[in-house]
């Protein structure tokens, strides 16, 4: 389905793919594990994040950025090919990703609406992967303002902002704590797939 200009690829993972995709994920956050960021002014994200690949996504108050190692100092675990294998598939692009961002929402987490704009080139499409409980996706304009729809995300859906959409502002308003028993101990993780230079 599409939804204001986004590709939403629903159940485009299977069961087994699923499961396989979270035990590589799992791995990724033993080695680089999960940290609850602050907005450069100071405020506590709700999303607990990790990466994988050459670089990573941080924020503190020093601000909104990509680097080479984990906030602990150390270097980022490399991409799963499990996930690089979803990247191949859906964008059919040679080039692979340099950042998998990991974001895990516990009960109550959500993300307010921004665009992904941190990246040096926005021809390159960011491709997202929806593990555990269902998120509601909510989905705006490039331009701040203007109407919204939203969708709920479920578990092993992929969705691809691209082309003129690459841009739109999105969010996740809430999740449906509880509603997947993909991860034993509750929750919503989403991947994030970025060219970033
Ligand atoms: O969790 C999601 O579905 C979206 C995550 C997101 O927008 C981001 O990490 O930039
Ligand atoms: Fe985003």
């Amino acid at each position: 389905m599409e939804l204001r200009g986004v590709e939403i690829r629903k159940g485009f993972l299977d069961g087994a793919a699923q499961r396989a995709l979270l035990a590589d994920i799992r791995e990724v956050v033993r080695v680089a594990p999960l940290v609850a960021p602050e907005t450069p002014r100071g405020r506590p994200m709700s999303v607990r994040m990790s990466a994988a690949g050459r670089v990573g996504w941080v924020s503190d108050r020093a601000g909104y950025r990509y680097q080479e190692h984990h906030p602990d100092g150390g270097a980022w675990p490399e991409i799963p090919d499990s996930v690089r294998a979803i990247w191949s598939a859906v964008t059919g692009l040679s080039r692979q990703p340099d950042c998998c961002l990991v974001n895990y929402y516990g009960e109550g987490a959500r993300m307010g609406l921004h665009q992904d704009r941190d990246e040096g080139d926005f021809s390159w499409p960011v491709v997202s992967v929806s593990l555990g409980d269902d998120g509601l996706f909510r989905v705006g304009n490039v331009a701040r303002g203007g109407p919204t729809e939203s969708v709920w995300l479920s578990s092993g859906d992929v969705v691809i902002l691209g082309g003129a959409a690459r841009l739109v502002h999105h969010g996740v308003d809430r999740i449906r704590f509880g509603s997947s028993r993909l991860l034993a101990q509750g929750g919503r993780i989403n991947l994030t797939l970025r060219v970033v230079a």
